[in-house]
């Protein structure tokens, strides 16, 4: 199975839009590739079995239960019933060798597919025939036999007494379409035999189709070697086999070439050059270095290069580079400052790489089965909400192909990317896609890791990824249309103090909500706080916010706070004052007006950084000011002057919220309020002044106990 992001590169601009000319659902025809389930035209990303049958990723999808099946993951397909791995353990799969099966699988009249996995001592100690293009048998029982060839098919030829694999059992005459995610199709005969040397994984994915009884399976022979081929498998000349075959051939084998290219290109190194190459790194999708090994049959005398087939979507990002994430991951987001490197090295960098694990142009590698990504991998991406729907929300995200989405207008630069108005092609919604354009993947992975764990109103909704043509990736989230806060506080004429005063409570509603997820912004602004239509205010921007998790103090205070929430109706609600976590030496980042003090005089900070950057908020929404101290007095330690600052304010300033900037922009952190106080503080102020009622006390009965 390959479900390759270059070939997706490949198929999206390359094939016009038809419907289904096709003689035979899912096999090409003029090198249009339709799907096998809807015989719709395949223009993304693609799923395939073997080399000639295609789906559309999210009809690839279990017949018995609607769950996607994505790459890696078992699957077992006959005729038209393709069941997810769950569910062919549950409906036992037609096998041929006992009675019972042999019931069962009269019912299909075809071959069966699936993909299990199988202990690689079962694979090793199995005996095999492999036929090349000629059709030659070219291995046998341990024998390799030199041929020039490629490989094009591969059997179980016998399943010795002495080896079980428990539950599954290969059989003899089961065609090998796929071992690690590689196809067994037009590898040279030294790749094949590096592929199974370098078995390294415990469990062996493979793709198996097996014949129903009666029935012959689907040769693959060229129409040019039929007539010399005298070796080819009895069950593969029957003539009945080999109507539409030449034509299909060809169109298979023109597409393929499209689809792999370099594939193409590289195995026509002769064969027999005495060559010990290594691979590159090829755009969009990772290689393989396939070195011969000599000793393992000395008939064959070369090494060759080649490019494997995309394989199928198991990577991993590299193995982080401390220094690279200590220096190149962390910048002063609107300064454009670089801070050298301290010690930062957080475990948001182990924990993206699993996330991201499946997600392509980043730094990726082939890794082992065993360790198959988790997070946000295609297969949970591209789910079916239902038969009449392509995709459905999950909290992983949907992955976007480029047909998925219309380029609009760019709503804004960022320091690590631009940020585009898109539209889904398929529901009309429009998103906010952010390019990256600065080479610091770190971050990027960061962002996405912990938006996509977010889940709140007034946090910034992740909605998925969308993989470019030109390669590297883009995040895509939820579009907001009231524009920046900054933007509001500036250009508003006339900024209504209720306005002002939900905004603030919902930027500590999220706030709040991100650090009870022990996730520290660091870069809180009144640039990242987006707005929609109504007002509504969410935070955005996590480039730069680190979690600092298994570090969280014992609740430092909790006091009962009388809430007047529900119109004024009094309820005592037991609060803990946030969870604060130990202060540790962090890198220096941010936006300097907004900056905290102890993080700008390289102090060790916590989460209580983001409530100073928050106190700044709250000074702009009460002044209206530039927060730059041009503009807004700072005395010399760089915090808010309040002396000079407070006759800048405007006579009517609810004194709640004066209050709440001052305890939020205190110098020293272990005395500002916690973003739980601030919520509860705004929600009664923005009710009290709703109802147009006077103020009540409780933000003061809180403070005092505080403090
Ligand atoms: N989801 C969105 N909806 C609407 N506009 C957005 C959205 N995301 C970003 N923008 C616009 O794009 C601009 C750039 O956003 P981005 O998050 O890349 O950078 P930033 O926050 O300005 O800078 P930095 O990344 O340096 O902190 C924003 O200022 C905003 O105007």
């Amino acid at each position: 199975m390959v479900y390759s992001v270059l070939n997706c590169l490949y198929r999206c601009y390359q094939i016009p839009l038809t419907r289904n000319h096709s003689p035979e659902p899912g096999i090409e025809t003029n090198s249009i590739m339709f799907c096998e389930k809807c015989k719709n035209q395949i223009q993304g990303l693609f799923m395939n079995i073997g080399k000639d049958r295609f789906f559309h990723p999210e009809c690839f999808s279990c017949t018995n239960c609607g769950q996607m099946i994505g790459d890696s993951q078992q699957y077992s397909k006959y005729l038209e019933t393709l069941l997810c791995g769950k569910c062919s353990q549950r409906k036992s799969p037609p096998h041929s060798n006992t009675k019972n099966d042999i019931n069962t699988t009269r019912k299909f009249s075809n071959s069966h597919v699936f993909r299990t996995y199988v202990p690689r001592a079962y694979i090793n100690g199995l005996e095999f025939d492999l036929f090349d293009t000629a059709k030659r048998k070219i291995y046998q029982s341990g024998q390799l036999e030199y041929s020039d060839g490629l490989t094009t098919e591969l059997f179980v030829r016998r399943v010795p007494d002495n080896i079980n694999c428990g539950v599954f059992q290969l059989e003899s005459d089961d065609r090998i379409l796929e071992i690690e995610g590689v196809l067994i199709l037009n590898q040279s005969i030294q790749d094949f035999q590096e592929l199974f040397q370098n078995l390294n994984t415990t469990m062996v994915s493979i793709v198996i189709e097996r014949k129903i009884p009666g029935q012959a399976m689907t040769p693959n022979i060229p129409l040019e070697n039929i007539s010399h081929n005298n070796q080819c498998r009895p069950q593969e000349c029957k003539e009945d086999n080999l109507v539409n075959q030449p034509q299909t051939q060809r169109h298979i084998e023109a597409t393929r070439k499209k689809a792999f290219p370099v594939k193409d290109k590289q195995t026509e190194i002769p064969n027999n050059t005495n060559q010990h190459s290594t691979l590159t790194k090829a755009s969009g999708y990772p290689t393989h270095t396939l070195q011969m090994d000599n000793q393992s049959d000395s008939r064959v005398t070369s090494t060759q290069t080649v490019q494997m087939p995309a394989p199928s979507m198991k990577f991993s990002f590299s193995a982080p580079d401390p220094s690279d994430s200590n220096g190149s991951e962390e910048y002063c987001s609107s300064q454009g400052e670089f801070t050298p490197p301290i010690d930062d090295m957080d475990d948001l960098t182990t924990r993206s790489e699993t996330a991201l694990a499946s997600i392509p142009n980043l730094e990726w590698k082939l890794e082992s089965s065993s360790s198959l990504a988790t997070g946000l991998s295609r297969l949970n991406a591209l789910r079916t909400e239902d038969s009449n729907s392509i995709r459905r929300s999950s909290n992983d995200g949907f992955l976007f192909r480029p047909s998925d989405l219309i380029l609009g207008r760019s709503l804004g630069n960022g320091f690590f990317g631009q940020v585009y108005l898109v539209t889904d092609s398929i529901t009309g919604k429009k998103y906010a896609m952010k390019q990256l354009t600065r080479e610091d993947s770190c971050s990027f992975k960061k962002e996405l890791t912990i938006l996509k764990s977010l889940s709140h109103p007034n946090i910034l909704r992740f909605i998925g990824v969308f993989l470019p043509e030109k390669g590297g990736i883009s995040l895509i989230t939820e579009f907001l249309d009231g524009g920046t806060l900054n933007s509001v506080i500036c250009k508003k004429e006339t900024f209504p103090w209720l306005d002002r005063i939900r905004i603030a409570r919902d930027i500590a509603a999220g706030m709040d909500y991100l650090h009870e997820h022990i996730i520290v912004h660091r870069d809180l602004n009144s640039h990242n706080v987006l707005l929609r239509k109504d007002l509504t205010a969410v935070v955005a921007d996590f480039g730069l916010a680190r979690t600092v998790e298994g570090e969280a103090l014992k609740p430092v205070n909790s006091l009962r706070f009388k809430s007047k929430r529900n119109n004024c109706k009094t309820t005592t609600k037991p609060i803990t004052m946030g969870v604060k976590t130990i202060k540790r030496k962090m890198t220096i980042v941010g936006s300097m007006a907004w900056m905290a003090p102890e993080m700008m005089k390289e102090k060790l900070y916590n989460e209580m950084v983001d409530v100073y950057s928050f106190g700044i908020i709250l000074c702009e929404l009460l002044s209206r000011l530039n927060p730059d101290p041009d503009f807004m007095p700072r005395n010399r330690e760089y915090i808010v002057d309040w002396p000079n600052f407070l006759p800048k304010l405007p006579p009517n300033c609810p004194s709640l919220l004066i209050g709440l900037a001052q305890h939020t922009t205190q110098d020293d952190s272990d005395y500002r309020p916690p973003f739980e106080v601030c919520h509860i503080a705004l929600q009664d102020l923005y009710n009290q002044m709703d109802l147009n009622q006077s103020i009540n006390t409780d933000y003061h009965d809180c403070l005092s106990l505080l403090y």
